[in-house]
């Protein structure tokens, strides 16, 4: 490994610590911890993306993956590493040799390259997980933070399940790796078991009792299994933490983290009782949770606070008149600063192409003037077929560029007879990988049922249906309707997603099923998969 020559490679030196303790950073592991989300996957483009878009609303570090995971995670790490400027890119480390050189090599190209390296502390994790000794976790973790530290100025350490760790055992990792080297030090409440007051008591006792921790800017990391995340991480920075680990919509391991949208909404609606900073662009935040959604295929439920479509939204009658006398009576936040525009819709068949390519900007995408022309293509086709384009159907037609699927076999037509008297039927024409248009039929329990048959029967790929989704995208009567699906193969140890939309649910279930089926073909031409004997059953 060679050492980082990056002057300002380092976050926080002491002195930025001293400097900056009315602003709490905000590090941002959507990428990172909120992948970790079942269904969350994303591929190294929309990574990419989804990293401007951070980087653009000033997040302070991006947690950009865990390179020793996986080629893909690598790459992914690197590319955002090599691209991303103001914000610091950090890579995960497990606290060995081989996962910290893996996550320098992989940072090491960053403007502000930073390793986080961490290593469970509790009881718990010590003896069923680790199997090691107090003396031994001391020692691994200054030895882990030693090796960073060698290579990059900027070093996190995290005591993975702190909040369950004794506390003077906590102190005694803490001190130890700050005279190691680690400039950051994280607090993770890693499976979401502590009460705010609790929590808050562990971060002051750390200040209180860690001679060395001045050096060190503290975090707070907490998981959201007890619904308590946000409140926690507010409690850690009341107390005197001063960056804030959170991810976009609050995605992550299993109940997810502290949403960032509430995170710096709160500082800020509150910065009469917090008194502190952030240099979070807050009207870039509804924006980036759409991306998000729209690149996960995973909605915001309606009510979520900040980013939730009923957010902003008065039914009762005493409040829209209280709002119509004076908004502060029950609006305690602008709608318009977290950058919810209150007239939603965006573009329609009239709309040109400035129109459509200032929307996309300011949806937080950048798009080459190619890409925008194939879009505009797009969205005139759309806005043939309904009347009004909302960002929700713009996100859903710039997915496609981000797609890392190629289309070996085209649906080029389809129709489909339903009913309750007759056998729901399907043809199919497609377009095979070697040009040959191939049409065949097939009856199924329902019309997406028989769909699936008959692309079954023209491809010859045997998979279990896993999953099938079908959420509305926008809303009206005309709403394009988004389907996500997961086909399975080799008995459920490799999945394929696929989605695609339309204002015709049919086709979208069609369109969505292909592109699982091409991404089972991508990696049958590499020789990975073995299929399922038997038939899909998707019963739809
Ligand atoms: C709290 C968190 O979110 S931590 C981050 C969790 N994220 C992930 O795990 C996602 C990515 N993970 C992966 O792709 C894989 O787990 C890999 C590639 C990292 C490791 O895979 P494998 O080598 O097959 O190991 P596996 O995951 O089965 O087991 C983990 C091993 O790491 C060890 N380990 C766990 N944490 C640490 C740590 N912080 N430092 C050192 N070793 C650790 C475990 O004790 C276990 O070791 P063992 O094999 O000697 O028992
Ligand atoms: C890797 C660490 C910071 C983590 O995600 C956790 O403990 O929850
Ligand atoms: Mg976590």
């Amino acid at each position: 490994m060679t050492p980082s020559d990056n002057s300002s490679a380092a976050s926080s030196t002491p002195t930025d610590v001293e400097a900056d303790r009315n602003r709490v950073r905000i590090f941002d592991t959507t990428l990172r911890d909120g992948e970790q989300s079942p269904g969350a996957s994303m591929n190294m483009a929309e990574k990419l993306e989804l990293a401007r878009a951070l980087a653009g609303m000033g997040v302070d570090v991006i947690e950009a993956g865990f390179p020793i995971a996986s080629v893909g995670d690598f790459d992914s790490v690197r590319a955002i590493a090599a691209e991303i400027t103001g914000a610091t890119v950090c890579g995960l480390a497990r606290c060995n040799d081989r996962d910290i050189d893996r996550a320098w090599e992989a940072v090491q190209f960053a403007q502000k390259p930073r390793i986080h390296v961490f290593l469970a502390t509790s009881a718990i994790h010590r003896e069923h997980k680790l199997r090691m000794t107090r003396a031994q976790i001391v020692e691994r973790a200054v030895a882990g933070v030693r090796r960073a530290a060698a290579v990059c100025k900027d070093v996190e350490f995290s005591p993975e399940d702190a909040a369950r760790t004794e506390i003077e055992f906590l102190r005694e990792v803490i001190e130890a790796v700050i005279d190691a080297g680690a400039t950051t030090v994280n607090i993770p409440d890693t499976v979401g078991y502590a009460m705010p007051s609790q929590y808050a008591a562990v971060i002051r006792a750390l200040i209180e009792g860690v001679p060395n921790i001045g050096r060190a800017v503290i975090s707070t990391h907490c998981h959201d299994d007890l619904g308590l995340a946000v409140a926690n991480s507010l409690a850690g920075v009341e107390a005197g933490a001063r960056q804030v680990e959170c991810t976009i919509n609050g995605i992550g391991e299993r109940a997810g983290n502290a949403a960032l949208e509430e995170i710096v909404m709160a500082l800020k609606t509150r910065h009469d009782y917090y008194g502190l900073e952030t240099n979070i662009k807050t009207e870039r935040l509804f924006p980036v949770s759409r991306m998000l959604s729209s690149i996960t295929g995973m909605a915001v439920q309606r009510n979520k606070a900040i980013v939730g479509s009923n957010a902003f939204a008065h039914e009762a009658g005493i409040h829209q008149d209280g709002m119509l006398k004076e908004r502060s009576t029950y609006e305690i936040m602008r709608p318009e600063d977290v950058g919810v525009s209150r007239t939603d819709l965006v573009l329609g068949k009239h709309s040109g192409r400035h129109a459509l390519r200032d929307r996309v900007v300011e949806m937080g995408y950048t798009l080459s003037e190619e890409q925008i022309e194939t879009l505009f293509h797009d969205f005139k086709a759309l806005a043939d077929k309904k009347k009004e384009v909302y960002d929700e159907d713009v996100a859903v037609l710039v997915e496609k560029f981000m797609g890392d699927v190629p289309a070996h076999w085209q649906l080029l037509s389809l129709h489909t007879t339903a009913g309750t008297s007759v056998l729901p039927t399907a043809t199919v024409s497609i377009r095979r990988p070697d040009g040959e248009i191939v049409q065949d039929a097939a009856i199924g329990d329902g019309p997406v049922d028989a769909i699936f048959k008959a692309v079954e029967r023209v491809t010859g790929v045997h998979a279990n249906l896993h999953e099938f989704v079908v959420r509305s995208v926008s809303q009206g009567k005309d709403a394009q309707g988004e389907v996500t699906l997961e086909l399975e193969v080799e008995s459920g140890e490799s999945t394929f997603r696929g989605r695609a939309a339309s204002t015709d649910i049919i086709e979208a279930s069609a369109l969505a099923y292909l592109n699982a089926v091409n991404a089972i073909t991508t990696r049958k031409e590499r020789g990975q998969v073995r299929e399922v004997v038997g038939r899909p059953g998707a019963g739809a």
